[in-house]
């Protein structure tokens, strides 16, 4: 099964670029935000604007089926806003390459990566990964992170994913995030395809 077959939710392609464009400008506003220093007009300005969006976007709230979050194939890490933008630059059936860069907004400390956003990313890469190559929707059973190195912020990394071996319904994931020479994070997963009767895993049978 394709990509596209699998997570795409039938946009049309000028509909997908705003989208992105959108998504692109809210991370823009997130690592600017996460790096202001206190300044109250700022603040109380922003707090007003943020209260129109909201009055805004509220009432248009749909259901996940009709939602767009996550649900754009066409762009990098579905369009998923929450997710640090994994830019994907070779892909085969048993492993996928890229490029990450995490903005100010995932910074833990020392201007390094949040370890959660590391282990987020993880989740992500190899759980698509462990889909495609299922064949099906998988769920993560267990995720493993080592984090060797702190992971920068604010600098292109290089992220791979590989699945490691199959048992049946268990898809054994592992990935690696890489500065340069340096192996900053390494990840395992087990991901198990679910059986038709598993909710999203109905997608198992289509
Ligand atoms: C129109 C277009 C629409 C497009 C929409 C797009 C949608 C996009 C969709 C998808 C994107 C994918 C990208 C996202 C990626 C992120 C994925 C996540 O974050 S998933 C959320 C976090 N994970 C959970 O919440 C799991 C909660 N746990 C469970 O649900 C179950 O425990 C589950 C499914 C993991 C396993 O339950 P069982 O009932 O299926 O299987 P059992 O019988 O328990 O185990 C089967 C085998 O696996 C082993 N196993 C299970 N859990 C294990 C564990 N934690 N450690 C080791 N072994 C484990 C067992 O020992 C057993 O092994 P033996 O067959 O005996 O060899």
């Amino acid at each position: 099964m394709s990509w596209e077959e699998m997570f795409k939710g039938d946009f049309a392609a000028e509909d997908v670029r705003a989208y992105g464009t959108l998504v692109e400008n809210l991370h823009a506003v997130q690592n600017a935000l996460a790096a202001m220093p206190m300044d109250r007009e700022a603040i109380d300005g922003l707090a007003a604007d943020l209260a129109s969006w909201r009055d805004r976007l509220e009432p248009a709230v749909t259901d996940e089926q009709h939602q767009v979050n996550g649900r754009v194939a066409e762009l990098p890490v579905r369009g998923h806003a929450m997710l640090p933008e994994l830019r994907v630059s070779s892909r085969t059936k048993d492993r996928v390459e890229g490029t990450v860069r995490f903005g100010r907004w995932f910074m833990g400390g020392g201007m390094a990566v949040h370890g959660g956003a590391v282990s987020l990313l993880f989740d992500e890469v190899l759980g698509i990964l462990a889909s495609l190559a299922a064949g099906g929707i998988t769920r993560t059973a267990y995720l493993h992170t080592d984090y060797r190195a702190l992971t920068p912020i604010d600098t292109d990394l290089e992220a791979v994913a590989w699945i490691d071996r199959v048992e049946g319904r268990k898809w054994f994931v592992r990935g690696e995030i890489r500065h340069g020479d340096v192996v900053c994070a390494e990840g395992e997963g087990l991901f198990l395809r679910l059986l038709p009767e598993q909710g999203l895993g109905r997608r198992t049978e289509d």
